[in-house]
Formats: structure tokens, C-alpha cells, sequence
């Protein structure tokens, strides 16, 4: 399908909670260590780029922070609350959600659809009221309707609603994703290499979503491979190099930064 221009709505900007906090977290795979010993916080929204070489450990935090991959040690806690051990279920409704890099929506069903699904899919009662048609159900489901066109006005898909997410353009499908995740009312929001594979002129268009998401008061974890990319929309830049914090500040503190540039570009330190 032709991919068209997205506009999305600006949506006013609710009091900032949100507070991200890292201690000490170390993850080993058998002798591999993947991270180590990272020690992090962050209290306001805003776009964190985390970047790092290859196998610098950025999927594994990743994986950690969303309650996939169990921390060796250490602590995570997120608007106060501990979820080192929870699991990836309780993880995102204590307040952080995904987007994955290879690409999760779920073809078959309307976009609508993939967007209702984390809130209806989660209430057994529900799902049986809908089946047995009880008027209490449907009403919810009415609610849950709602509540996913508004997301859907957010990310500038309103219009693309009732299309079955595969016939949409891949720009369009990621954007199905996001929406899908902030259904989740997230504090911290993940972004697992969104811009892989779209053109210039869509991920311009979607790093400004980016920017938008954040201005409402949702933290926004980047991890991008596009360097450049990153540099440009994030507040604030973490660098991993073998599992460590090798860098924390602002984008232009991190693009002069010597030890950076030897670790990602390989330049003489
Ligand atoms: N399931 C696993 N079992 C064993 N080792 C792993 C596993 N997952 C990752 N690793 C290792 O942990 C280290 C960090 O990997 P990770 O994928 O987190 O890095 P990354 O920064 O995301 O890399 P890339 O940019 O290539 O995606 C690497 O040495 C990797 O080989």
C-alpha cells in the first residue's frame, strides 16, 4: 500500500513521575557477561539514546529492563517500584512497554484490533463476558475502543484503523507497534531499533513521534544502530562498550567525546 504522510496529534503533556532507576545490574550468560555492573537513573520523560558497538550488552539491558532477561544482580526499579524479578507480564503494568526489532504486530487483525489487544487480552473476565455477550463486557469493550482510536490519533493512524496491519506499509506497521505499547500507559517506553529498514523521509517522520511521546512525560529508551540518528533526537545519550557505562550526558557531550569515538568508531584514543 502507498505509504502517505503521517501527522500526528500533539497531546498535552501530564506530570512527570517517572523515575528509572539501575542499580548495580550485572547479566551473565553461562561465562559470558553481557552487562556489568551498570548503575543508571533518570527522574524526568525525555529521549535516552542508548547506543554502544556490537555486543556491547544494549538488547541485553533492554531485555533486562522489560522483565525478559532475569538481572545475575543488581536491582531495577521503576516509579518506585522493584520489578528485578517480576517477570515481563507484571514488568509492563508496573509501567514499562515495548516495541521489539523484529517487528511484533500481529498481521491478521486490524490495526484497532492489535491496539485494544494488551488491555482486553489481559482480563479473563472480559474475554469470557465478550464471548457470552453480557452487557457489562460490551461496554467495555466500547471503552477499550475508544481508548485505542485516541492512541491511534496520537501516532497519526487514526485513518488506517479498520485495515487489517498487513496491508500497511512497514513505516506505518511499526507506528501500529508504538501505539500498541503506550496502550500500556507506560512510564518508560523501549524502542529496540524502530528506525531499522525505513527510508530517510519516514524515520525523520517517526523520530518526531519520538519527541512528541516524550513530551507528555513517558521516558523513551532508544537503542539505534544509527548513530547519527540517535545524536539528533535524544536528551540524553548512554554508551555501553563491553557491557559497562562508557558515557552518560548530552548528545554533543557524547559526540566529542574521545572515549566514545574509540570505542564506536574505532579512532585512536
Ligand atoms: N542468549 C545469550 N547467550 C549467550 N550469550 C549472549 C546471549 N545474548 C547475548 N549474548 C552475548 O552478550 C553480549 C551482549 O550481547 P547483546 O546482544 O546484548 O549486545 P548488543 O549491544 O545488543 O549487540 P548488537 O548491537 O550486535 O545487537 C555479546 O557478547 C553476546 O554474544
Amino acid at each position: 500500500m502507498e505509504e502517505r504522510s503521517v501527522s500526528h496529534t500533539r497531546w498535552p503533556r501530564r506530570p512527570v513521575t517517572t523515575a528509572v532507576e539501575v542499580f548495580r545490574a550485572t547479566v551473565r550468560y553461562g561465562g559470558v557477561t553481557a552487562v556489568e555492573d551498570f548503575t543508571f537513573s533518570h527522574s524526568s520523560g525525555g529521549v535516552i539514546g542508548l547506543i554502544g558497538p556490537n555486543g556491547a550488552g544494549k538488547t541485553t539491558l533492554m531485555n533486562a529492563l522489560s522483565g525478559v532477561t532475569p538481572l545475575t544482580s543488581g536491582t531495577i526499579r521503576v516509579n518506585g517500584h522493584d520489578i528485578t524479578s517480576v517477570g515481563p507480564v507484571r514488568t509492563a503494568r508496573l509501567g514499562v512497554t515495548r516495541t521489539f526489532q523484529n517487528l511484533q504486530i500481529f498481521g491478521s487483525l486490524t490495526v484497532l484490533q492489535n491496539v485494544m489487544l494488551p488491555r482486553t487480552a489481559r482480563s479473563l473476565s472480559l474475554s469470557l463476558g465478550h464471548v457470552l455477550g453480557l452487557a457489562s463486557a460490551r461496554r467495555r469493550i466500547a471503552v477499550e475502543r475508544r481508548t485505542a482510536h485516541e492512541l491511534l490519533e496520537r501516532v497519526g493512524m487514526a485513518q488506517y484503523a479498520h485495515l487489517s496491519a498487513n496491508s500497511l506499509a512497514y513505516g506505518l506497521q511499526r507506528r501500529v507497534e508504538i501505539a500498541r505499547a503506550l496502550a500500556g500507559d507506560p512510564a518508560l517506553l523501549l524502542l529496540d531499533e524502530p528506525l531499522a529498514g525505513l527510508a530517510r523521509a519516514e524515520s525523520t517522520d517517526l523520530t518526531s513521534l519520538f519527541t512528541d511521546i516524550a513530551a507528555e512525560g513517558v521516558t523513551v529508551l532508544l537503542v539505534e544502530h544509527d548513530v547519527a540518528g540517535v545524536l539528533s533526537v535524544s536528551d540524553r545519550v548512554v554508551v555501553l562498550d563491553h557491557g559497562r557505562l562508557l558515557a552518560d550526558g548530552t548528545s554533543e557531550r557524547i559526540a566529542a567525546d574521545p572515549a566514545v569515538r574509540a570505542a564506536y568508531l574505532g579512532e585512536e584514543r
